[in-house]
């Protein structure tokens, strides 16, 4: 049975110079694994605060986000080793390889075969041929592809990616989408992207967006019903 995530009557809101500002408010959400969601919306609408909270790296101000896998159901902090990112910047680390890039993951979790695994994963982004650059060598497409493989090497049951292709022109941001939806597919992964290109929200099964504290559905092709 597939997991997914549950996010019920959240709330995000923040003091600003001592005004409290509401991101979102009442939100109720699933997301199933292996299937994809495109967050978009104006800039400052709070999609990525939502990204934040919906993978459990930020608390909501209120409401609850569970991780539910077969019957074990646990808070969404607590569901780290399943969970996985990809931002706009890349993050990778300066200093280490491509390879090494990748392989850290595994190499943090004391997988003996992590080197081997990464160059698996390098040769599905296309990098092979790349693996000892340092990302200052890499083009920014190609950073992003380390950071895909990074991300899908410890086999997350989700992913959650803000503004993935943000940072790339558009060949490079089509290449970025198509090995992220393909990866993702492959590894039967959930894929939750924030995203101002509507090229890539328009390849997610459903589209939300996010304005005015509120999420609107805009599109919905074969995505399950929440559970
Ligand atoms: N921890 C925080 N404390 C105070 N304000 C915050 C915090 N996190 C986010 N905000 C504010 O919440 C608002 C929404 O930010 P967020 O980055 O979620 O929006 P966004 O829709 O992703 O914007 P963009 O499309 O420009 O990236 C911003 O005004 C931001 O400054």
């Amino acid at each position: 049975m597939s997991s997914y995530i549950e996010l019920k009557n959240i709330s995000q809101s923040f003091e600003m110079n001592e005004a409290q500002v509401t991101l979102f408010e009442g939100l109720y959400l699933t997301f199933h694994q292996g299937q994809s969601y495109a967050i978009t919306g104006p800039s400052g609408a709070g999609k990525s605060s939502l990204l934040m909270v919906a993978s459990g790296l930020e608390q909501p101000a209120s409401g609850q986000g569970h991780y539910v896998d077969c019957d074990k159901i646990m808070p969404l902090e607590q569901a780290r080793e399943e969970i996985g990112f990809i931002f706009q910047q890349f993050h990778l680390l300066q200093e280490l390889t491509a390879l090494n890039n990748v392989a850290l993951p595994l190499k943090l979790r004391g997988d003996r075969h992590a080197i081997e695994k990464a160059k698996v994963w390098l040769e599905k982004v296309g990098l092979s041929h790349r693996q000892d650059h340092t990302p200052n060598q890499l083009s920014g497409g190609e950073q992003q592809r380390v950071a895909i493989a990074r991300a899908l090497i410890f086999e997350p049951k989700f992913i959650f990616a803000d503004e993935p292709t943000g940072n790339l022109d558009q060949k490079s941001a089509d290449d970025v989408a198509d090995i992220l939806i393909a990866c993702c597919k492959e590894n039967n992964a959930g894929l939750v992207m924030v995203t101002h290109s509507s090229a890539l929200a328009s390849r997610a099964q459903q589209v939300l967006s996010l304005a005015n504290n509120q999420l609107t559905d805009n599109k919905t092709i074969n995505v399950k019903e929440a559970s």
